[in-house]
């Protein structure tokens, strides 16, 4: 296996440009994809996630052109794919796999839907069960509530509410939102329990309305899809630098320093851009300009107790941070870690232990003593998961020499990572 070797460092100094979010890129794909006209991404992410949203859009008939770097023009469909017949492979890309799940659903065309083995692990029953009230034909050709998916065409019917639970992933809520359109029916979703992530929903709807198709809510509970509405593209759109991403490096501004992450501000339509706010409350000070935040070391970290529903991408980046302050650190209502890339309830507290650490772990929360002396020097399992390796990347920090195993583990949404982590650290 491919390992990669980092110095022990003390300090984090400089600044940043990120790439760009996934989260945004892979939605902006898609919107462009169905939209009437031609549109212009700029800063679109460029990595695995992405790659396989473009190459499931290029099956499905629509004309893509690289036209400079992170640049891209896009010829939508107006919401109707040409190909009617496709096998598309979405690696583990949750962006990619759940939204075009539900748009192929309702796109009258066989379809088989299919990622790596982790993401058939991952579940989707529920927008499944969701997209059947429409009267979509979807089968899961494995275990039911899992892909890989086999969509073959139906009659729709979207007269009466389709109720969807939001409690395993906010991606279901998020693949059924921009994909009612396309039935060109009025429609109506209710949320059925608790809708966790919600911040992952304002990114949504932004980004439909940014295409011109305006959805009237009730809270986090009720959702109205417009009649006869088609997206309109924008023309030209620019993709906002990775919040998520920016969280590895504000880290590293606050534990060792002052580090400037540039393409994502306090605007930020990203809600992971508040990972910023929970890493002040470990310590450190936190500014903002309209595209940068600049994080700076200026005492000592706290421990926190946080409830992270809000950011859970960035909340394991929290978890590493709490090996560098005094006392215990709480982490809350992270259930979702446990059906991602891994289980990153497990994962987290099997690799911090390999430190030192005293972890302490239920169905969903973690809570971290660091040790009084963290270990000499640490191989680090990554279990394919991008997050695990760019967060304990950090521990270097701390000045101890960590080894991180399959580090291109990172492809998923951050390629160059290990490159901008060493061009600021010493
Ligand atoms: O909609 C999105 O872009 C995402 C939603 C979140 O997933 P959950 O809603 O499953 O928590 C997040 O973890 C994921 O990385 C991206
Ligand atoms: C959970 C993640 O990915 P996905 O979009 O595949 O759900 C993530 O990037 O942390």
């Amino acid at each position: 296996m491919e390992q990669l070797h980092l110095p022990a460092v003390t300090q984090a100094q400089g600044t940043i440009i990120l790439p760009g979010s996934k989260s945004i890129s892979n939605r902006t794909l898609l919107l462009a994809a169905l939209s009437d006209g031609v549109t212009i991404i700029r800063d679109l992410l460029a990595s695995d996630d992405t790659a396989r949203m473009l190459e499931a859009l290029a099956s499905l008939g629509i004309k893509l052109e690289n036209i400079g770097e992170n640049a891209w023009q896009v010829t939508g469909c107006a919401g109707n794919f040409p190909n009617k017949q496709a096998d598309l492979f979405l690696g583990n890309a949750g962006t990619a796999f759940r939204p075009l799940t539900a748009a192929l659903a309702f796109s009258q065309g066989d379809y088989h839907l299919h990622g790596i083995p982790r993401m058939h692990e991952r579940p989707i029953g529920d927008l499944v069960d969701a997209l059947r009230q429409a009267g979509a034909d979807v089968n899961c050709t494995g275990n039911e509530g899992y892909p890989p998916l086999q969509i073959s065409p139906a009659t729709l019917d979207v007269s009466q509410p389709i109720q969807i639970r939001g409690d395993v992933s906010s991606q279901f809520l998020t693949a059924l939102l921009m994909a009612l359109p396309l039935t060109g029916q009025a429609a109506s979703i209710e949320v059925v329990g608790e809708l966790i992530s919600k911040p992952y929903i304002e990114i949504t709807l932004n980004l439909m309305q940014r295409f011109g198709m305006v959805v009237q809510r009730d809270g986090w509970q009720r959702f109205h899809i417009p009649a006869a509405a088609c997206y309109q593209s924008p023309g030209e759109i620019f993709v906002e630098g990775d919040a998520s991403s920016a969280s590895y490096f504000i880290a590293a501004g606050i534990l060792a320093g002052d580090v400037t992450v540039q393409g994502v501000g306090q605007h930020s339509i990203q809600g992971d851009i508040r990972f910023a706010e929970a890493a002040h409350l470990m310590g450190g000070r936190i500014s903002y300009g309209e595209s940068h935040v600049r994080a700076e070391k200026t005492s000592a970290l706290k421990a926190i107790d946080l409830d992270c529903n809000h950011i859970p991408d960035a909340a394991m980046t929290l978890a590493v941070m709490a090996m560098f302050a005094q006392g215990t650190t709480t982490l809350r209502n992270i259930a979702s870690w446990r059906v991602k890339e891994t289980d990153r309830i497990a994962a987290m507290a099997t690799e911090l232990r390999k430190v030192g650490a005293t972890v302490e772990e239920g169905p969903d929360y973690i809570q971290i003593t660091p040790p009084v002396q963290l270990v000499r020097h640490a191989v680090i399992d990554t279990y394919d998961d991008h997050r695990m390796a760019m967060c304990f990347s950090l521990l270097s920090l701390a000045g101890i020499p960590i080894t991180i195993n399959d580090p291109k583990c990172v492809g998923k949404t951050f390629p160059e990572y290990f490159q901008v982590f060493a061009g600021i650290v010493r």
